[in-house]
């Protein structure tokens, strides 16, 4: 795919020529998202240019235009932010696995670096990473015999139990919106089961209910985990590991106009279809090294702020 240079025009233009907004049922390819992008691909070219492209982020020392708001993605830092050199911006959005085990320990670092940050707005959400902040997997874990997480399995729930309350230097999203500067923006932390981490559900139904929940209008949508087919590529298994409602809830129903993930580490980078920017923000490789530098978007501010 060539890359092209993002303008906000291009995307305006195309969003007109998209076909109705639907309700999503699950995909027939819901559980084999390789095989729904072959398919996909070949018989319906939903992933081909040039309605879809990879972007060029904008450079860290590009002046902003008058009338843009910035925003300045991270995701998947994984307590490794100290020597993170952070461009300006007004809003910072970071896209879960702030941590590796949601210790809070870890919350409280993570906290104290947020507060340092001179950003306007700071919304973040959670990753698989952040075990304490989901109170289905932690009752499940206290129950078992065997801990798969001894450090966290040997925390008081007094200790966790209230841990959003911690990051005390952001707007926490957790299925739920915040308007800032104007722009809608809804954050979801569920993503496809891989090992029984925090925050995981089975393909199909169960995620797709939480999609559901997206309100339409959303402008800017944060999600743990990329949608199929968008930075979702996993080398060493030749796998696309996507979420297939997740595509056809962003593409067919939302249409926000910018999504912006993480999780799957390799996928670092920026695409876009014509109507919605995709940005697959981790920080970190595949390897948890911090080297990926943070993903600037400048999107027009709305006009009534
Ligand atoms: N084949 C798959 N690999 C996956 C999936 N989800 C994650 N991963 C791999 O793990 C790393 C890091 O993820 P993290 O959440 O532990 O930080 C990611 O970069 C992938 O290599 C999956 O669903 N399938
Ligand atoms: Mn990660
Ligand atoms: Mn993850």
């Amino acid at each position: 795919m060539k890359s092209m240079a993002f303008t906000q025009s291009h995307v305006m233009a195309s969003r007109r020529h998209l076909p109705g907004r639907g309700l999503i049922d699950v995909d027939e390819y819901s559980c084999n998202p390789t095989q729904a992008f072959t398919f996909y691909n070949i018989n319906q070219g939903r992933f081909q240019p040039p309605h879809v492209q990879m972007v060029d982020p904008v450079p860290h020392d590009a002046p902003k235009p008058p009338g843009y708001t910035r925003f300045v993605c991270v995701a998947d830092t994984h307590s490794r932010t100290d020597h993170l050199q952070m461009p300006y911006g007004d809003v910072l959005i970071h896209a879960g696995d702030f941590t590796e085990l949601g210790l809070p320990s870890e919350v409280k670092k993570f906290n104290d670096w947020l507060g340092s940050l001179p950003y306007e707005y700071k919304v973040v959400i959670a990753g698989n990473h952040e075990l304490t902040f989901d109170h289905e997997f932690m009752a499940d874990l206290i129950k078992q015999d065997f801990y798969y997480f001894p450090s966290v399995s040997k925390l008081k729930p007094e200790n966790y139990e209230n841990v959003q309350s911690l990051l005390t230097n952001c707007v926490y999203l957790q299925d739920s919106e915040v308007t800032v500067r104007g722009f809608r923006i809804y954050g979801s932390p569920w993503q496809p089961w891989f090992y029984g981490w925090g925050f995981n559900l089975p393909r199909g139904q169960a995620l797709l209910d939480k999609w559901n929940q997206i309100p339409e209008g959303t402008d800017i949508l944060i999600t743990h985990g990329p949608p199929l087919g968008f930075l979702d590529w996993v080398p060493k298994k030749l796998q696309r590991v996507g979420c297939v409602e997740l595509l056809n809830t962003v593409q067919r129903r939302i249409q926000p106009r910018l999504h912006v993930f993480g999780h799957i580490h390799e996928g670092y980078g920026v695409m876009a279809d014509g109507t919605t920017t995709y940005v697959n923000s981790s920080v970190c490789t595949v390897n948890y090294q911090p080297v990926n530098p943070p993903i600037v978007i400048d999107l027009p501010t709305p006009r009534n702020t």
